[in-house]
């Protein structure tokens, strides 16, 4: 039964799910950094919102750990490079809390402009300062948006609705999204120069970081109110209390800090600075939605394989797991056969997808080809990380689907290219579920892939099987199959022999020394 823990506050919905599915829980909240290492060796699965730090440090130490789900959208609190050099699938919910996050902005832009936390402090002091507290309306004000994904597109309806007229910065929106929006595309430049209000929807990455720097913000049209409901680190603190105080900038609202928790921060005592403590994604709707479909995500994850919403693998739904999954062996071994025959450096690999397979989402299949293709070489290689490894290594990976009919329903064909030759291996399935070799280097040879296995090549001359079955049978080597096939007569012979043990260098190098031999290979699957 895998095992998941739980490190931040998630709604109970999601122990609820995990049990129902089958994974194991516990939950464990607030442990400190040293904490978390000393157990996380013992779960498959962490569940976190924004207050875990998955760190290189924790990810080195958590042995088991196959999955991270993120209840909530940034995943800036989570090293992905280093999950993914160690094969952790990390997903989040992307849209779980997107309406009650634009909601929060836009209830932070009123907030702003009539200054209502303030107000509300005053009136409650008995003080009724009618005059001190003269907002500004938001209807036909212009709203600059810094992000028009998947929150700043929600910001963006709701404030035509409210009869703002919105302008959106960001470079991936296109023309026809931002006319079906009602919004007008723009550069940052611009935006800089329209905009009344701004509000920033970007992840926190090194291209955004500091996008609202001072030396932006000091561009900014006189009386501007801006909202972070983002990132802290997007905008410059330091620079938003300076100009709060010179009165450049009117308002300012903030959910979200440089350093979290915020206990203390350089904009706290700003004049008409409104901050809540990154409440952003806290309504029980949201909240509910995260919880529920993180859990779902990462339950399916761990007992069927299928990957959803996944930032570092290609996705694969439920309905496809089952599906792939004879496929995923065969493309695993197809790569391990190639991989263990492969002695030098491999420069490219093609994976050629014919039949039912090529109508399928191949990019998993793609994964595991490398996966096997590597592994000989590299001990912690998996379907996560393989595509990195093959990259830093230089290896070419093409991936072909051929829309025509191949000798078998359904054929996989990987082609290796080392500095030395090419070399191609194509299997099946038989029954749509038993992996099959079908073809070595172009020659028909059908042969299951056996935990132990002998691949010989030889010259296709009489006498070689009595000689070779000999010296297995003397040294006390069963066969279980044996499978040949060749080009021409007379030709290149190959023989795939599985036998019922491991076989010993020792032996391998006697079978290499068989008259007509020319390469001797124990295999193992
Ligand atoms: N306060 C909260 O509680 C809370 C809740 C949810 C999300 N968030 C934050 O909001 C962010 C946005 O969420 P989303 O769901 O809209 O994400 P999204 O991925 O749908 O949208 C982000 C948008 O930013 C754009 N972008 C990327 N780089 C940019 C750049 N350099 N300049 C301008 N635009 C750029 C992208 O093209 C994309 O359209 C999240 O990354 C998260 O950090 C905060
Ligand atoms: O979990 C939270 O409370 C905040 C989530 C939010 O920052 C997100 O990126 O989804």
């Amino acid at each position: 039964m895998p095992k998941v823990l739980i490190s931040d506050e998630l709604s109970p919905r999601a122990v609820e799910i995990f049990k129902e599915r089958g994974v194991d829980v516990d939950v464990k909240v607030g442990l400190k950094p040293d904490q978390l290492r000393a157990i996380i060796g013992a779960y498959d699965g962490l569940a976190i919102r924004s207050a875990t730090k998955v760190t290189a440090e924790v990810l080195a130490v958590a042995e088991k750990l196959k999955v991270v789900g993120r209840a909530g959208i940034g995943v800036d609190n989570v090293d992905i490079k280093a999950a993914t050099a160690r094969g952790v699938v990390v997903m989040n919910t992307p849209f779980g809390n997107a309406i009650t996050t634009a909601e929060h902005a836009i209830a932070l832009m009123f907030a702003v402009a009539r200054q209502v936390p303030a107000a509300d402090a005053s009136t409650q002091a008995g003080k009724w300062e009618k005059n001190r507290f003269m907002g500004s309306e938001l209807s036909f004000k212009t709203l600059g948006l810094i992000g028009c994904g998947n929150i700043g597109s929600i910001v963006a309806e709701r404030a035509i609705g409210l009869k703002m007229r919105v302008a959106a910065y960001d470079p991936f929106l296109s023309e026809e999204r931002a006319q079906a929006l009602g919004v007008d595309k723009v550069t940052l430049d611009e935006l800089i120069a329209r905009a009344d209000f701004i509000s920033i929807h970007t992840p926190l990455t090194e291209q955004t970081r500091n996008i609202l720097g001072r030396e932006r913000l000091m561009k900014t049209r006189k009386g501007v109110r801006i909202v972070n409901c983002a990132r802290g680190g997007l905008v410059d603190e330091l620079a938003v209390r300076d100009l709060l105080i010179s009165g450049h900038i009117a308002g300012a609202a903030f959910d979200v800090f440089s350093e979290e928790p915020a206990k203390q921060n350089v904009l706290f005592g700003a004049p008409n600075l409104v901050c809540t403590p990154h409440l952003g994604a806290s309504t029980v709707e949201a909240q509910e939605n995260v919880a529920l479909q993180v859990a779902e995500q990462m339950s399916d994850y761990l007992m069927t394989g299928a990957v959803a919403n996944s930032l570092n693998m290609p996705n694969v739904s439920a309905e496809d797991a089952p599906r792939l999954a004879p496929y995923l062996k065969l493309a695993e071994n197809l790569g391990s056969f190639a991989g263990q025959l492969t002695e030098t450096g491999i420069k490219a690999v093609s994976i050629e997808y014919e039949g039912t397979v090529a109508a399928l989402n191949v990019k998993p299949l793609t994964q595991a080809v490398i996966t096997g293709l590597l592994r000989p070489q590299l001990e912690n290689v998996n379907m996560v990380n393989a595509p990195i490894l093959a990259r830093e290594r230089g290896v070419d990976v093409a991936e072909v689907k051929h829309d025509r009919d191949s000798d078998y329903q359904t054929q996989i064909t990987v082609t290796v290219t080392t500095e030395r030759r090419t070399r191609s291996v194509s299997g099946t399935l038989f029954g749509g579920k038993r992996p099959r070799l079908v073809y070595i280097k172009g020659i028909e040879i059908e042969a299951e892939f056996a935990p132990n296995m002998l691949y010989i090549t030889n010259d296709d001359k009489p006498g070689f099987i009595g000689r070779l079955g000999a010296l297995l049978g003397d040294t006390g080597v069963n066969i279980a199959t044996f499978h040949l096939g060749r080009d021409k007569p007379g030709g290149e012979a190959i023989a795939l022999v599985a036998v019922d043990q491991k076989l010993d260098g020792a032996l391998v190098d006697r079978i290499g020394a068989l008259d007509g031999v020319t390469q001797a290979k124990a295999l193992a699957f």
